[in-house]
């Protein structure tokens, strides 16, 4: 999905302004543009006092200095509030953009993450770039007003705001030159904080130390920081001296039009050139150190407005239930998938049939797919071919929010959420998320209650070290409140466990999935799927059915005695490992 063109944007993301803040955007935007008006009209004030028109000059004067003082401070006053409003309005749209995706797909793709990562830090500044648009606006009429003010001494006069064009077509170039000068040194810059994070975090200083590479990264370092600071020198340096030559053109044609002035005109119009020529130079400044700004707006927008696209194109219609209880179970029709952006299928053509009430182990090596066909069950992605039918109905027609509703479980690369611990796991199950008895009853199925006993304040406690008092938990501690927050729902239709026991120990695991499947068992009556994903065949061993992918492919399928009887891959990995550990 390409991003939406510029022009097309602006008008989206004003309206987004005008639409969260309808009166303060109107009002932010009038005073701003009213603000400097006053000061453009100084030159004739300027004139009035030396053709004799004293009082009328004086007050003039008087009158814009008040104005620009009273309409500055008020500018300030409603922009400032514009801002504060905006952000909260903008980081609130952007966040919820993103939740309504139904995909995960914005989250893994290396080009949205750009994106992404460009648009959220684009959102801290968008509230300041509204401003900044306001103030080019502003600066626009300035010099719109300046001419008309020239043009009162002769149309020639007009030229001078000729000479000014130079000067802010060369700024916008070079803000465009040094944007494409920090994308030809982005690579640079990336590896650089790279070697800087691992030179000094902790876990890759221990590796570095022992391996003994710390000089070697620290040079590494210094090579890319160097490629980065050249490239932009070089590029600084040469928009430096178009720009010193696009001053020197404004001031060469200042200077002829004082002088041509003072030949042709009386001392009253050379006052009129020479302050309102001043001006000109001012706002041309003014309009020229925005023009950066303004590029950074027009790009936030456009992102922002390939957001909006993306999240409405992704936001599924589907508006079916799913089942209350599964009856006959969930079944894979020629399923094949291929990531979006990629060209290979990561699995090809599975066709499965997992009962209701089923325990089921999917085992593979590195890459095979395992976590892949999780996902689609999630229906964190459609499948690129074939079907899966939850009790007959097709997922692509259950409501995603629905079916997500009853999904249950825990990931390997799970969240560390540093809350309060209560909190933190009960987020597992919003609707329960302050019930005490749910929360420990998931904390009992998780095998975590040793972990939330050893807590200063139990429940209470706050999770994470940099929160004042908060408790910082080891890797596997912190799994195991993942695991208590999958535990949370007690109506799951189906419960996901993507090897999120790799930090527990075999034999604490293989405990754990054993008692979990015996409840799991006993409440056989939601026809609940329980589908667990772990390289640890004794853990594996106890599920009532198991999926072995290889290759992209489900190769093998059924319980572990048919599937020992069988002699294939399974059983030649399960004696591997058994062996290893008699
Ligand atoms: N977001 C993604 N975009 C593109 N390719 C991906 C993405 N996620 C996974 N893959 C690729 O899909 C294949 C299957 O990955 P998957 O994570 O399903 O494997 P797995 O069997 O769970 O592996 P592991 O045991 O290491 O967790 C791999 O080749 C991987 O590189």
């Amino acid at each position: 999905m390409t991003e939406p063109r510029t022009l097309a944007t602006l008008g989206r993301t004003l309206r987004r302004a005008y639409d969260a803040e309808p009166r303060l955007a109107l009002a932010a935007m009038l005073v701003t543009l009213v603000a400097a008006a006053p000061g453009a009209l100084l030159a004739i004030w300027m004139k009035y006092l030396v053709d004799g028109r004293v009082w009328a000059g004086a007050t003039g004067i008087a009158a814009s200095c008040v104005a620009v003082w009273l309409l500055r401070l008020l500018a300030v006053r409603v922009s400032r509030k514009f801002r504060m409003r905006i952000a909260v309005a903008l980081e609130t749209h952007v966040a919820r953009m993103q939740a309504t995706v139904d995909t995960i797909e914005h989250h893994e793709r290396p080009e949205y993450l750009d994106r992404l990562a460009v648009l959220r830090e684009a959102t801290f500044q968008l509230d300041h770039l509204y401003q900044s648009l306001f103030a080019t606006i502003s600066a626009l009429a300035c010099l719109a007003l300046t001419t008309a003010v020239l043009a009162t001494v002769s149309a020639w006069t007009i030229l001078l705001t000729l000479f000014a064009a130079p000067t802010i077509a060369v700024s916008a170039w070079r803000s465009g030159k040094l944007r494409q000068a920090e994308e030809q040194a982005a690579p640079a810059k990336r590896r650089q904080r790279h070697l800087f994070t691992l030179a000094t975090t902790p876990g890759p200083a221990k590796e570095l130390r022992v391996t003994g590479n710390q000089h070697d990264i620290a040079a590494a370092w210094h090579t890319h920081w160097q490629t980065w600071y050249t490239t932009m020198s070089r590029a600084q340096w040469a928009a430096g001296w178009w720009q010193a030559a696009a001053w020197g053109l404004f001031a060469a044609g200042y200077a002829a039009a004082v002088a041509w002035t003072t030949r042709t005109h009386g001392a009253a119009d050379v006052v009129l050139v020479v302050t309102a020529g001043a001006r000109l130079g001012q706002y041309v400044a003014m309009t020229a150190g925005e023009a950066d700004f303004v590029r950074l707006w027009l790009d936030a927008s456009r992102r922002l407005a390939w957001l909006e696209d993306y999240a409405a194109q992704h936001h599924g219609t589907a508006e079916q239930n799913p089942p209350r209880r599964l009856h006959h179970g969930i079944v894979f029709v020629n399923v094949s998938f291929q990531y979006p952006g990629t060209h290979t299928e990561v699995l090809h053509d599975v066709n499965l049939t997992i009962p209701a009430g089923a325990v089921v182990a999917i085992v593979g090596e590195n890459g095979a797919g395992k976590s892949t066909l999780v996902k689609l069950l999630c229906g964190l992605y459609p499948p690129t071919h074939g079907h899966i039918r939850v009790d007959g109905t097709d997922l692509r027609d259950i409501n995603p929010d629905a079916w997500r509703a009853r999904l249950a479980g825990a990931f390997q690369d799970f969240a560390q959420f540093e809350f309060a611990a209560r909190r933190s796991i009960g987020l597992g199950d919003l609707p329960h998320r302050d019930h005490h008895t749910s929360v420990t009853a998931a904390v009992t199925r998780a095998g975590a209650t040793d972990v939330v006993d050893k807590l200063p304040a139990g429940y209470d406690t706050q999770l994470g070290a940099r929160w004042p008092g908060g408790a910082e938990l080891s890797f596997g501690q912190w799994q195991r409140i993942a695991l208590a927050r999958g535990f949370m729902r007690d109506d799951p239709l189906l419960t996901v466990l993507d090897e999120p026991t790799a930090a527990l120990d075999a034999e604490t695991e293989h405990q754990l999935f054993e008692r979990y499947a015996a409840q799991s068992r006993a409440g056989h009556h939601q026809g609940s799927v329980t589908l667990l994903v772990s390289h640890r065949f004794s853990t594996v061993r106890m599920a009532d059915l198991i999926i072995v992918v290889q290759g992209s492919r489900v190769t093998e399928f059924g319980t572990h005695d048919a599937l020992m009887a069988g002699n294939g891959t399974y059983a030649e990995l399960y004696t591997i490992q058994a062996r290893a550990y008699r």
